[in-house]
């Protein structure tokens, strides 16, 4: 096994004899932009049902990280406004994609916090985790392919401002599975996609993520591999969603080169 499992302190070697791709979440995982996502879903939301409290007459329940982990994390965008209303008993029109960002429709909220997240994220930047860059040169060294697998359809525009695109061999995001119809994150099949474009055998590679939905994709696309990348979430979560084995910090990530 490329790994001793399942604790979170376990010490993780993704080697050659076993491996051959790395396929690598964006965000949360390579950059610090979870927090974003996370902050803009947050200002959406949280304004949303407080209107609708106020409209209904009920009472106003903020949006939680717990929230933001289960049932928008990792998720394509307009998945994640239809299951987090879901999860509080409650349904929107779907709208049109041309719907501007003040209508009360699935694809108006969309558009509204993708405007707060390009608000944030041209205010901060694109911070990046070392520890992922520095485990992306050391796969690729070793000869692994890499590819980057995101939900967000910001994900090409989001790895130029880091300058990483080099860093990755092939790309499925939220605008390439939208291309071919591919069902977003808890389905493996952008994670297949990536491993396919890879010319490489799901089984012969591994899954780095931080979301539970994109945990569950791993392990139901069977790929050799499922590394959970804690960064914000309780201890022993990602294990839990299916990971093999999950760490807090990828520089502690091994590299075993050359086949025997
Ligand atoms: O809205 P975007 O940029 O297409 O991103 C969709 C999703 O992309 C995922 O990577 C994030 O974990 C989610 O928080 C985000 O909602």
């Amino acid at each position: 096994m490329p790994a001793s499992k399942p604790t979170a302190s376990a010490s993780v070697v993704l080697s050659r004899r076993e491996l051959d791709a790395a396929l690598f979440d964006l965000d949360g995982v390579v950059t610090r932009t979870a927090q974003v996502h996370a902050e803009a879903w947050q200002r959406l939301f949280d304004a949303y049902l407080e209107s609708h409290a106020r409209r209904s007459g009920g009472h106003f329940q903020p949006f939680t990280p717990e929230d933001y982990r289960r049932y928008v994390d990792g998720r394509p965008r307009l998945d994640g406004i239809r299951c987090f209303l879901e999860s509080r008993g409650l349904t929107l029109p779907e709208g049109s994609p041309e719907d501007g960002p003040e209508a009360e429709t699935v694809q108006g909220l969309g558009k509204r916090k993708n405007g707060y997240f390009l608000e944030a994220l041209e205010q901060r930047g694109v911070e990046v985790f070392e520890g992922a860059v520095g485990l992306l040169e050391r796969l690729r060294a070793a000869g692994f392919r890499t590819a980057v697998v995101s939900a967000s359809r910001n994900c090409q525009a989001v790895l130029r401002a880091a300058g990483l695109e080099h860093l990755f061999d092939a790309r499925v995001d939220g605008v390439e599975a939208g291309k071919l119809g591919l069902p977003g994150k808890p389905a493996p099949d952008t994670f297949l996609e990536a491993a396919r474009r890879l010319g490489v055998p799901p089984e012969r590679a591994v899954v780095l993520e931080d979301a539970q939905a994109g945990v569950q994709a791993g392990r139901r696309g069977h790929f050799g591999f499922v590394l959970g990348v804690r960064r914000a979430g309780l201890e022993g979560a990602l294990v839990r969603a299916g990971a093999d084995v999950e760490v807090a910090h990828l520089a502690t990530v091994k590299v075993e080169e050359g086949r025997p």
